[in-house]
């Protein structure tokens, strides 16, 4: 067992993390599976299961061809390791094309995982979806700013919030979204500005992944924060260790000791 206190000791809900804004930093992270979801129960209030898994899980280019199945299962993975923190589900492109439909799939969602809320990307267009959702009786968090499941219709990532005209925009979605009963508010890839005007008209908390220290808490990727995803660098990604090249070394040193027939020795054979 661990020898570290752990910060979060009991269950986060929703009203857990709507009572932190103003008063204390919210932290996310993804998770994908229960090893990581148990590493980082107790020490993070909340673990978002992210479509991002169809890139640094599945190996694909974007996050688009990402399914329900796919992401219950890895739900369900996440939920068998994490007791404590609040689990947020995240919608995959396609499945919340209309209210009927998003109401459809994110009913799957309460009944097969233990995922506290749902995430859908999008700003007012969306604000239908999340009355339906919240009508009945499903969270949900509003995710504005850069949206990569518009990655292909937009030809890339790009930073958002970089004129007044921008800024104001991203601020009428996000009270679009608020009244229409979302329950938090994910900004990724604006300027910080944007990122200040939102949380401070907004009631409910706002989680920022490059969006400047201004947000309620902030989320970063697992295997970005820990090393491990090596296909791109987003500038706001901050490396807490060096998850691949640790990797590599104990690989390296596993198979030198195979091939000399250093390894297994007596005090790891029978
Ligand atoms: N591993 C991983 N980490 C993520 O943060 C992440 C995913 N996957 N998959 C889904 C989306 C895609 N994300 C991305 C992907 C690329 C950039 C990026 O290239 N950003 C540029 C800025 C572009 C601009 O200036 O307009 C950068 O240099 O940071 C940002 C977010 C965030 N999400
Ligand atoms: C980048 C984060 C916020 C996300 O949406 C994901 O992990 O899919």
């Amino acid at each position: 067992m661990s020898m570290h206190t752990p910060r979060v000791d009991k269950k986060v809900t929703l009203n857990t993390i709507a009572r932190m804004k103003g008063v204390e930093p919210i932290t996310m992270v993804t998770a994908y599976d229960a090893l990581f979801a148990q590493l980082f129960d107790g020490e993070v209030e909340m673990i978002l299961v992210g479509d991002s898994l169809n890139m640094s899980f599945f190996g694909k280019e974007d996050t688009l061809s990402a399914t329900m199945d796919q992401m219950i299962y890895h739900t369900q993975a996440v939920c068998n390791g994490a007791k404590k923190a609040c689990v947020v589900f995240d919608m995959p492109f396609g499945t919340y094309i209309t209210p009927k439909v998003a109401l459809e799939n994110a009913t799957r969602v309460y009944r097969e995982t233990c995922a506290q809320a749902v995430k859908i990307e999008g700003g007012r267009e969306k604000a239908d979806i999340v009355r339906t959702l919240s009508e009945n009786g499903i969270a949900v968090v509003a995710h504005i700013g850069l949206m990569p499941q518009h990655v292909r219709s937009e030809g890339g990532y790009r930073v958002r919030g970089k004129d007044e005209e921008d800024i104001k925009r991203l601020l009428e979605d996000a009270l679009e979204l608020e009244a229409a009963g979302a329950v938090m508010i994910l900004i990724e890839g604006v300027k910080a500005k944007a990122a200040k005007a939102v949380t401070d008209a907004v009631k409910v908390p706002t989680v920022g992944i490059g969006a400047g220290n201004v947000t309620d808490g902030q989320v970063l990727v697992w295997s970005d924060m820990f090393g491990f995803f090596e296909a791109f660098t987003p500038k706001f990604v901050k490396q807490y260790c060096n998850g691949a090249k640790e990797v590599r070394e104990g690989l390296e040193q596993y198979v030198n000791e195979v091939k000399s027939r250093a390894f297994p020795d007596e005090e790891h054979s029978y």
